[in-house]
């Protein structure tokens, strides 16, 4: 990514050593300290290292929350934009679904935490935009790969830590190792109490937790109507309700009012008002038809099929998924294990099977299953969904797990136009 520059002695900076030349900077990273060389022979102007870039773009002038964990960041990270923008503040984002301003989507998605120099640029967008906030999320890859090198933050978030990514990683040990590694500093952090995997440096730690005692905890909650809870900071109790469901959202929501509790300095009534508006994200618990119950939802671990699962257990599940190819192999049996354990039939299909042949993940999940007398194969995403749509009697609820708000499906390299709420849309007859 070349970015032009229009008052500097150079007219152009990039991380890429294939981009420089005599107008343009490298600037030098972690990630591409390797091909210094090469920038050189192609005649970069200069080489200036990432804190030349953070002063050029005054990335002081912002306040920066990171938020990472297995699942839950782009929940949080939208509650607390939500929350922060419903408060007046002017507020930017950068995530899974991409980097929004102000309420308007500014960019569409590329990674949950791009390269270094595209967060920067974003940062600088968002400054210049006038904003005191700049929301992101921090993939376990971005940590070990040092993406959000030189960044100052204003906040550290953990969600918490459960099983993915193994593919990178190799083991759960060096998975959580990498996780806590973001919390080891001073600056200010907010940890999940209920979380026993992590490991923080106590100084500047701010806790919230539903079973355990922490800064912030949700002394009672409800979950008949949506949610409701109540909130305890130290002599502060408060009440919030939220359109939010499922017991896990109940640990993102106390994530992101925490969170805007710490960084505005507001009273937490003042935060706790604002929730309620929150209406949820893209792709998460999206019920897209109401009679038949069909819901679609972006769980893509053991964990996240989980908590999923359970929140909706009431009822009889039929429940659509796969796992994604070229990614961990080994929460594939997990998941199989859990969804089987709280289905009432379970559909095995593709998502996203990238360089892998779509059977040998199948397989993989199968692995899992003990009783396969309540599994369908059928690796034809749409007809998995049809069959479950046929097969869904009265009060069950299809469940279709993994992709939420992706809008293809990845064979190879290719992106496949494939959104599963327009195909149970079109399946319906709902458009
Ligand atoms: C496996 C992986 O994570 N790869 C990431 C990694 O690529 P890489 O190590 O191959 O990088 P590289 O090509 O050597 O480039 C490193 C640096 O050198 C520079 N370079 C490169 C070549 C050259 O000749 N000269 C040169 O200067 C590049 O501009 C870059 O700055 O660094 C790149 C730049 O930061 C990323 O774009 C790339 O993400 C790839 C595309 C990817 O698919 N990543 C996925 C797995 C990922 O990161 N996912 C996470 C988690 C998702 C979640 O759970 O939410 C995410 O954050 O999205
Ligand atoms: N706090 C939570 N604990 C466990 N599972 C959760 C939690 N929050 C969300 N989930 C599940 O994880 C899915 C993804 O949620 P979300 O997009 O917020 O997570 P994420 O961490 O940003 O994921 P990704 O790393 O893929 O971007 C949800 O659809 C839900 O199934
Ligand atoms: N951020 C996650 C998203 C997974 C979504 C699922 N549909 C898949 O392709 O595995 C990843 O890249 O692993
Ligand atoms: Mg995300």
């Amino acid at each position: 990514m070349r970015i032009e520059l229009p008052n500097e002695e150079f007219k152009y900076i990039t991380e890429n050593s294939l981009e420089c030349d005599k107008h343009t900077a490298f600037v030098l990273t972690n990630q591409n300290e390797k091909y210094l060389q090469n920038a050189r022979d192609n005649s970069a102007h200069s080489i200036i290292n990432i804190t030349d870039v953070a002063k050029l773009f005054g990335t002081d002038k912002i306040k920066i929350i990171a938020i990472t964990g297995t699942n839950g960041k782009t929940t949080t990270a939208s509650a607390i934009y939500s929350f922060l923008l419903d408060m007046g503040y002017k507020v930017a984002m950068q995530g899974t679904r991409g980097f929004f301003m102000n309420d308007e989507v500014a960019e569409g998605k590329t990674l949950t935490t791009p390269s270094v120099l595209n967060t920067y640029k974003h940062i600088y967008q968002a400054v210049s935009a006038g904003c005191e906030f700049f929301i992101m999320e921090v993939s376990s890859h971005a940590i070990v790969q040092k993406r959000v090198e030189g960044l100052k933050f204003e906040l550290k978030i953990l969600t918490n830590i459960t099983q993915d990514h193994l593919d990178y990683h190799k083991t759960i040990g060096e998975y959580i190792a990498v996780k806590n590694s973001f919390f080891q500093d001073e600056g200010k952090k907010l940890i999940n109490k209920d979380e026993p995997k992590a490991s923080f440096n106590i100084k500047n730690t701010f806790t919230y937790g539903i079973e355990n005692p922490a800064t912030y905890r949700l002394m009672a909650y409800s979950l008949n109507d949506a949610s409701s809870g109540i909130i305890q900071h130290f002599k502060e109790v408060v009440p919030f309700t939220a359109s939010l469901h499922g017991f896990f959202n109940l640990y993102n929501l106390m994530a992101a009012i925490s969170a805007t509790h710490i960084v505005t300095g507001k009273k937490l009534e003042e935060v706790a008002d604002v929730v309620d508006n929150f209406a949820g994200v893209s792709g998460r618990m999206e019920q897209v038809s109401e009679l038949p119950n069909v819901i679609v939802d972006f769980a893509h671990t053991p964990d996240g099929m989980q908590q999923v699962l359970n929140a909706l257990k009431e009822k009889e599940l039929l429940v659509v998924f796969g796992a994604g190819g070229d990614r961990d192999r080994s929460k594939r049996a997990i998941m199989g294990r859990v969804a089987a354990s709280l289905a009432k039939k379970v559909y095995i299909t593709s998502d996203n099977p990238r360089h892998e042949n779509p059977e040998a993940i199948v397989d993989d999940i199968l692995e899992g299953i003990e009783d396969r007398s309540i599994v369908s194969v059928e690796l034809n995403r749409k007809k998995a969904i049809q069959m479950a749509l046929n097969d869904q009697e009265n009060d069950e609820v299809v469940v279709i797990l993994g992709k939420g708000d992706e809008s293809y499906q990845i064979i190879y390299d290719e992106k496949f136009p494939f959104d599963d709420r327009e195909i149970v849309r079109e399946l319906l007859n709902l458009n």
